[in-house]
């Protein structure tokens, strides 16, 4: 059985001034098994977040389904966990805090969640910073952190929207291969939504091309590079340029045309 399955979805918005309906999301289908890092790429406004806010229950869909180990998704629950852009730290607490949050909240022992955090904050180098606050740590720190507060929770499926968006770019560089290590440790199930087409090359193991709004499934790509990655040695492999400039062409004037059938 497939983590996650995402089956006729369609999204329409309804402007609240005007009562006009805006197709957001035409008829997106696509699969995440068991520990595959999936990412969804396409143009500006296709509607890649709302696919995945749909998928974290944040707001509802309009056909279609979407389930977790064949469960139907209605809200947001403990088995799927978002990393956001901005982080969503809990400013007042201390990096233990932030990461033990959950797991209080589930009523794991205090023992048990310091032993578990402990060896997350290993995993994503934060070993060290327990008592401090997110303020005192740097862009990519409170990234990696945010990362920790999910990953501490081992949610069924993953869900990042662009989680290095706002970060610049060298940081960002080594937080793709960060990430990249910790889920080839971890193998957790990740649904990751990205602008960057380097980005979605280099950490997924397939990428989910979206047409232009109303969008559909242009095309789903498998991407057969080796792990483990290293972005040195991974962005010299050749087939690395030709799956990019593949996309790249796909996605052309930022409008890939959706695929017959
Ligand atoms: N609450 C809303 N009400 C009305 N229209 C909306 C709403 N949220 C999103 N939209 C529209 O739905 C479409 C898809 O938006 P969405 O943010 O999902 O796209 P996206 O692919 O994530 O965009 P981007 O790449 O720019 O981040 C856009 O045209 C957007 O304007």
């Amino acid at each position: 059985m497939n983590t996650l399955e995402i089956n006729g979805l369609r999204k329409e918005y309804v402007d609240h001034y005007t009562g006009e309906t805006i197709p957001a999301i035409g008829e997106v289908t696509f699969s995440i098994g068991e520990g595959e890092f999936v990412s969804v790429l396409g143009p500006s406004g296709c509607g890649k977040t709302t696919v995945l806010n749909i998928v974290a229950g944040f707001i509802d869909h309009t056909a279609g389904d979407v389930l977790v180990h064949g469960r139907s998704v209605h809200g947001p629950g403990p088995d799927r966990g978002v990393v956001f852009q901005s982080h969503a730290l809990f400013p007042w607490k201390t990096v233990l805090g932030n990461v033990t949050f959950g797991l209080r909240m589930k009523g794991v022992s205090r023992a048990q969640r310091e032993v578990a955090a402990a060896d997350i904050l290993e995993l994503v180098g934060l070993s060290g910073f327990e008592r401090k606050y997110p303020h005192e740590l740097s862009g990519g720190m409170q990234q990696r952190l945010g990362l920790a507060r999910v990953l501490v929770n081992e949610p069924e499926v993953m869900l990042m929207d662009e989680p290095f968006a706002s970060i610049d770019a060298q940081t960002r560089r080594k937080l793709q291969q960060d990430l990249t290590e910790i889920f080839e440790k971890r193998r957790p199930t990740v649904f990751f939504v990205t602008h960057d087409i380097d980005e979605a090359v280099f950490l997924s193991d397939r990428v989910v091309l979206l047409s232009h709004r109303p969008s559909t499934v242009a095309e789903i790509i498998d991407i057969e590079l080796p792990r483990p990655r290293i972005w040195r040695e991974t962005v010299e492999d050749p087939r690395f340029r030709e799956y990019t400039h593949h996309i790249e062409e796909r996605l052309g004037g930022g409008e890939p045309d959706a695929q017959a059938g």
